[in-house]
């Protein structure tokens, strides 16, 4: 059996090419019951439940139904929920500063903290973590989505070398990186054309293929694109000083800048939304 947290439905689309049986933990049950009822027409089967992953009791209590509703172990998590609230830190309520750690980062605490002892005692099982390549390096005006996302990384490391380390050979890890999906979740985030053309904002549809193939061969990390190991790399080998300049010289810098700005007009509209 496969457990995801609430997830595209390309990302379904594909487990269930696999065979897998899918539960869905989304916070809005309409939505989640119109996704499992998609995976359904796909000759899927699929099983919403409404969960708040940032409430631990929440999340315990659902664990445990889905054990007796199903009579079976979880054998994959997927750890997809986040959030961006899309203003500057100064300008950001506390509260969404907080909920964007919770979602992000604390999330992972319970839901792993639910999961992992069965996987762990039949030592079979996969845990993998949708972070962002905004968990390996940063930028300007995002800084607790970034502190959220590498919280996560580290996070999830630190999980797969303790499974590594007590030989848990069984269950596997895979952190899932992605540059800017075109979901709309960064919608109007912009570098310098020029680099744009080498790294576009990526279709959801390769992002999820890119992450189904590093699943499927148990792969423990898989940035996507590819190009993104690059200023991975950057950050950890060259001095400060010059990955500021490689930054202002594509365009990187301020890239988030116009998103912020795309998000503060849709506030202004009263439509916008976080969580
Ligand atoms: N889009 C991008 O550019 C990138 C995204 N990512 C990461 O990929 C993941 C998916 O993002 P994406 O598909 O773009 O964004 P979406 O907003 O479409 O997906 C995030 C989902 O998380 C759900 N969610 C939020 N809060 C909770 C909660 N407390 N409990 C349960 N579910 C919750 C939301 O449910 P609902 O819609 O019902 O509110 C939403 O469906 C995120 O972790 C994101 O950080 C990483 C790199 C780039
Ligand atoms: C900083 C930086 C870049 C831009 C990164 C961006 C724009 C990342 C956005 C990621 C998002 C939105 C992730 C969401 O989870 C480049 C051009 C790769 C190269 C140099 C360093």
């Amino acid at each position: 059996m496969i457990f995801l947290m609430d997830l595209q439905m390309m990302l379904l689309d594909e487990f269930t090419k696999h065979g897998a049986e899918v539960v869905l933990w989304d916070i809005h049950s309409g939505p989640n019951e119109q996704t499992a009822k998609l995976v359904r027409e796909m000759g899927g089967k699929a099983h919403a439940y409404t969960v708040d992953v940032t409430n631990r009791d929440d999340v315990y209590r659902s664990a445990e139904l889905v054990r007796k509703d199903s009579g079976r172990d979880v054998t994959m998590l997927v750890n997809n929920a986040g959030v961006v609230a899309g203003e500057r830190m100064l300008d950001c309520p506390d509260e969404l500063i907080e909920r964007t750690m919770k979602v992000n980062c604390h999330a992972l605490f319970w839901t792993v903290k639910a999961f992992l002892p069965q996987m762990k005692a039949e030592n079979h099982g996969h845990i993998v973590t949708i972070a962002s390549v905004l968990g390996l390096f940063s930028t300007a005006c995002v800084e607790y989505y970034c502190a959220s996302k590498f919280a996560a990384v580290g996070f999830h490391e630190s999980l797969a070398h303790e499974l590594l380390a007590e030989e848990v050979e069984g269950v596997k890890t895979t952190l899932v990186c992605p540059y800017i999906v075109d979901t709309g979740m960064f919608a109007g985030c912009k570098i310098r054309e020029e680099v744009e053309l080498f790294l576009p904002p990526l279709e959801p549809q390769y992002c999820v293929e890119q992450a189904m193939n590093a699943i499927v061969i148990d792969q423990p990390l898989v940035c996507i694109a590819r190009l993104t190991y690059l200023p991975f790399l950057c950050r950890a080998l060259l001095p400060w000083e010059s990955n500021v300049i490689m930054y202002r010289f594509m365009g990187s810098d301020k890239c988030l800048y116009p998103f912020i700005e795309a998000k503060k007009k849709q506030t202004t509209n009263g439509s916008v939304k976080v969580a």
